[in-house]
């Protein structure tokens, strides 16, 4: 049987267990059901937005119940104890260890079970791998470019180390098998509760919630006027049967979740009378298209960490460059993390404001012009065409200072995409303009034999694929970071050109 058609049947058998054990899309689950979807709900592949995902088998209405999955369902640390003995016993002499430890930790063990898992038929379609920062090498890592998601991913690999460092005693205590005790295992199991569990009031660690970690990602926000129509469709697509060619599987494979994403949930929860998650249609959907959930609000590079993908347009990214401490210390009326540039390049609110304070001379800086400034209000022109040069010079220099350009990024995507399509051939001549980036890349997984034969099969080693994956998405992030530089560039010089000829 092909790996498709083994997907396949083991997602019919996935759902059959599910049904069985109460999951249901319909309000009526207590009649015959051979499959838990199929009322509200049906498992497709959105190749454009989130690979395998849910979408509508009906027309849903907003607010409309779409998913229940009963208490006993969720996997928690809870229900894995409970059901286990010498993992109870373990676990509590181990009460130093977070929640998320914990749960990594049974989480493992309960793959370590196999086919005696209870959750089995559900462990079955968890991704093999995962694309979060943590999960990042050196060379995906330095492919970010900017200092501050450099860090962030070197912060997200060490806590990840420290965190399975802790827990190898209890790992060993149960004598889980070295594969599932391994650095690997570990970032698989963190990667897996980071990017698929819900929230719910007894564990901070929150929950695996089979099917209901099906649903894919969508902004917030983003749904408040369109309840209709294709343009909320978010990039879906129609669904097509779910398959595990390379890739869906890709597309699948990032993600994490954090404890806070739960407050912001807007569509869902656990609830008391009901004994059980449930999930609410966030807007209208018609037939076929993608039923999204909202995780929280996250900045690209918040998204990359705790989920392995980005939004090429995101309502909640946020830029950050480096500014002057003496800047920072004047801001104390707006934290640090309010003085951003919006994706689309405008300043946020609060680094205007603070601009124009920070470069009105002390002596200046009397009650009017104070109450102005809180006010969100221009000084005076004068004040106004320094802000907005200010802010220009600055983007431009972050930009000259990094390695390469936006329209050197913009060619590095594309001979990405060349490289992983083998339908595409790589010209001689386009060889030989790779830039040092994709030079170092062909090196490392020795690939310059391969590349660019038409007619030949290339095929990439699994290592090969997963570091490509990975490296896309920091090329696809930094280029972000620059588009939104540029434009915070065009913004102002556009106002400080208005300015000018105003005054003149
Ligand atoms: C809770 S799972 C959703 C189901 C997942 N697609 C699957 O096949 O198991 C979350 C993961 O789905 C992927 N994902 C969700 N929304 C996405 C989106 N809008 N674009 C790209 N990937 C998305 C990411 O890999 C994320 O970590």
């Amino acid at each position: 049987m092909g790996t498709m058609e083994l997907e396949h049947q083991t997602m019919e058998t996935f759902l059959r267990w599910a049904a069985d054990i109460g999951i249901s899309d319909s309000i009526d689950s207590s009649r015959f059901r051979d499959s838990c979807l199929g009322h509200s709900l049906s498992v497709a592949d959105f190749p454009l937005a989130g690979g395998r995902g849910l979408g509508a088998a009906r027309e849903l209405k907003k607010g409309e119940l779409v998913l229940k999955v009963p208490r006993n369902a969720l996997m928690t640390t809870e229900s894995m104890v409970a059901k286990d003995q010498k993992l109870n016993d373990a676990v509590h002499l181990h009460g130093s260890l977070s929640s998320t430890q914990i749960l990594s930790v049974c989480l493992l063990y309960e793959m370590s079970k196999g086919k005696k898992s209870f959750w089995y038929p559900y462990l079955v379609h968890l991704p093999r791998d995962y694309d979060l920062l943590a999960t990042f090498g050196e060379l995906e890592k330095q492919a970010l470019q900017v200092e501050d998601a450099v860090w962030i991913t070197e912060k997200a690999t060490a806590k990840c180390q420290s965190e399975w460092k802790e827990a190898v005693t209890l790992m060993k205590e149960l004598y889980l098998k070295p594969k599932f005790q391994s650095f690997q295992a570990w970032l698989w199991a963190s990667a897996t509760i980071s990017s698929r569990t819900l929230h719910i009031p007894w564990d901070s660690a929150g929950c695996l919630c089979p099917v209901g970690d099906l649903f894919n990602y969508d902004a917030p926000g983003d749904d408040s006027n369109n309840s209709e129509g294709p343009e909320s469709a978010v990039q879906t697509s129609s669904p097509q049967p779910i398959s595990t060619t390379n890739e869906c599987r890709n597309n699948e494979e990032a993600g994490l979740v954090v404890e806070t994403q739960s407050e912001r949930l807007t569509d869902g929860g656990f609830e008391e009378d009901a004994n059980a998650y449930c999930l609410y249609a966030r807007r209208n959907y018609q037939l076929g298209e993608q039923v999204l959930l909202c995780y929280g609000t996250y900045t690209n590079l918040e998204l990359l960490e705790h989920y392995g993908f980005m939004l090429e347009e995101n309502s909640n990214d946020r830029v950050f460059i480096p500014l002057e401490t003496s800047l920072y210390s004047l801001a104390s009326s707006w934290p640090k993390d309010s003085l951003y540039i919006h994706q689309d390049g405008k300043p946020s609110f609060a680094l205007v404001s603070t601009l124009r304070l920070w470069l009105i001379p002390q002596s200046q800086r009397d009650k009017s012009v104070m109450r102005l400034v809180y006010a969100g209000s221009q000084i005076s022109a004068k004040n106004e065409i320094l802000v907005m040069k200010w802010m220009s010079e600055i983007c431009g220099s972050v930009l000259r200072d990094l390695p390469t350009s936006v329209s050197e990024d913009t060619l590095l995507l594309h001979n990405i995409d060349k490289l992983q399509d083998p339908e595409l051939p790589l010209e001689e001549k386009e060889k030989e303009a790779f830039g040092s980036e994709m030079r170092a890349f062909l090196d490392v997984n020795r690939l310059w034999d391969v590349i660019g034969f038409s007619g030949k099969d290339v095929e990439f080693s699994r290592r090969t694929n997963r570091m490509m994956i990975k490296w896309r998405l920091s090329v696809q992030w930094r280029l972000s970071y620059k588009r939104t530089l540029a434009d915070c560039i065009s913004y102002c010089n556009e106002k400080m050109n208005n300015l000018l000829s105003t005054q003149r």
